[in-house]
């Protein structure tokens, strides 16, 4: 696992590029979530240049934020390796919400996919992007399921995850072991 920029990769024209970890979280709380989380993992694993190393269990989460009065999620994470550029990785991701019809009527409401970019090893903000995501350290959501695949991990100007999962609320977060994902993985 590549923990910055690093290690590299060549490209067939024998550029170098270096490999990031990219942390994503998934949500979903309309249509068939269970199956929306697994064919956008799909997606994610079909991407050039990303590789798919681990995927947490499914959660259901209840709602978090301004919205309490929407259907509970199912959340979960994905850790990866890619060699993308985190404007390319934000459209990817954008590309594919748009397959299950992103609507955003209500800010932080009810929605068929979302995919948030929660860390890329390094800070960055660029045009339409904040990395690390500005509200991950806060969410039980993402921290709960990161920390099941990635207990060491870190999020940068933040610390252990380990430490930030005591700080947030994990009430109403329940694993979902009857729903699981299955995960294409390698380049
Ligand atoms: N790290 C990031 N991951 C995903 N989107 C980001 C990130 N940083 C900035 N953005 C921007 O935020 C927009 C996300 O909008 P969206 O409607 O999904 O927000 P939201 O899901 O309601 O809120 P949140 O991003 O807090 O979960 C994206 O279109 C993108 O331009
Ligand atoms: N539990 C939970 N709550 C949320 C979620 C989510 O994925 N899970 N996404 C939101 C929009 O970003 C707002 N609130």
């Amino acid at each position: 696992m590549s923990n910055g920029p690093f290690d590299i990769d060549v490209d067939t024209l024998g550029n170098l590029r270096p490999i990031s970890k990219v942390v994503f979280s998934l949500g979903s709380n309309q249509g068939d979530s269970a199956a929306i989380l697994q064919q956008a993992t799909d997606f994610l694993a079909e991407t050039p240049g990303l590789m798919l190393v681990d995927v947490s269990p499914v959660y259901e989460t209840a709602p978090w934020g301004d919205v309490p009065d929407q259907p509970n999620f199912l959340n979960m994470v994905i850790v990866a390796e890619s060699t993308m550029e985190p404007l390319t990785l934000l459209d990817r991701a954008l590309a594919i919400e748009e397959n299950f019809g992103r609507e955003r009527d209500v800010p932080g409401g009810p929605r068929t996919l979302d995919i948030d970019i929660v860390m890329v090893g390094r800070r960055v903000s660029e045009g339409d992007i904040e990395l690390p995501h500005p509200h991950a350290h806060e969410r039980g959501f993402v921290l709960v399921p990161w920390l099941d695949i990635d207990p060491n991990a870190e999020l940068e100007g933040h610390g252990p995850i380990a430490d930030l999962v005591e700080d947030v609320d994990t009430e109403g977060i329940v694993r979902r072991d009857d729903i699981v994902i299955i995960a294409p993985t390698g380049f």
